[in-house]
């Protein structure tokens, strides 16, 4: 790769993604020396559907660090779901109440690894993005609209989708929000093929964006 490419892992089509293409994971060893490198969490950006939240738990598997999903620690903070917040408060005070307990999630982690998946709207906000950008790593899943939109069609608690299209509103979304998921330090793609192919394209791209 180019070395004044700014995202490790930025590659699309038939560039040097295809080396980060096979399920296999690194072997256990290359996998704890990935572990003791990364001194901040690994914190996951990126649109409803793309994986966020499955392939987050299977990284942190794969490197034998806490995972924290944003979104059930919002829940728990809160004690109502995402879709009562929503309708009750709306998405302002949705936003706030994100943004303070990535911040505590962050802060509980002191500096170890972690994998930390958020919800989709997190890292748009300008606040919770400085402070992700400061604090830990944020890697960019990316994928296409179609598969998105047949992901986020198995489950109906989204609220942003609650009664809507949601090819239309993903593909919305996606135009909006790429300028906030761009300033990742890292994309990687998640795509229909193996849950394994992900979590192994986004170790390779830690592993490169560690050196
Ligand atoms: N790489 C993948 N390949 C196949 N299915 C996936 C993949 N990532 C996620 N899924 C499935 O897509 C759905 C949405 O994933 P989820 O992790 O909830 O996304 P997010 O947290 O980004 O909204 C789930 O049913 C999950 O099992
Ligand atoms: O994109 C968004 O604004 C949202 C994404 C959801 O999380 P997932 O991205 O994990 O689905 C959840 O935080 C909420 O419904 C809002
Ligand atoms: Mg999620």
């Amino acid at each position: 790769m180019d070395q004044s490419d700014p995202m490790p892992g930025n590659s699309t089509g038939n560039d040097n993604a295809s080396a980060h293409d096979g399920a296999a994971l690194p072997d256990a060893r290359a996998l704890a020396e990935l572990s003791r490198k990364l001194d901040r969490p690994v914190v996951l950006v990126g649109l409803m559907g793309v994986g966020k939240s499955t392939i987050g738990r299977k990284l942190a598997q794969a490197l034998g660090t806490r995972f924290v999903d944003a979104d059930d620690a919002i829940v728990e903070a809160a004690q109502m779901s995402i879709p009562e917040i929503f309708e009750k408060f709306g998405e302002a005070y949705f936003r706030d109440g994100e943004r303070r307990v990535i911040a505590r999630i962050i802060e509980d982690m002191h500096g170890h690894p972690a994998v930390i998946a958020t919800g989709g709207g997190a890292f748009v906000d300008a606040e919770t993005r400085a402070m992700i950008l400061d604090k830990a790593i944020a890697v960019w899943l990316d994928g296409d609209l179609d598969v998105l939109v047949e992901r986020v069609s198995r489950k109906s608690t989204r609220p942003l989708l609650i009664g809507k299209d949601p090819h239309e509103v993903l593909s919305r979304l996606m135009e909006e929000r790429r300028p906030a998921y761009c300033q990742a330090h890292i994309r990687a793609v998640s795509d229909a093929g193996p849950q394994a192919a992900s979590v192994a394209r986004i170790l390779a791209a830690l592993e490169e964006y560690e050196g």
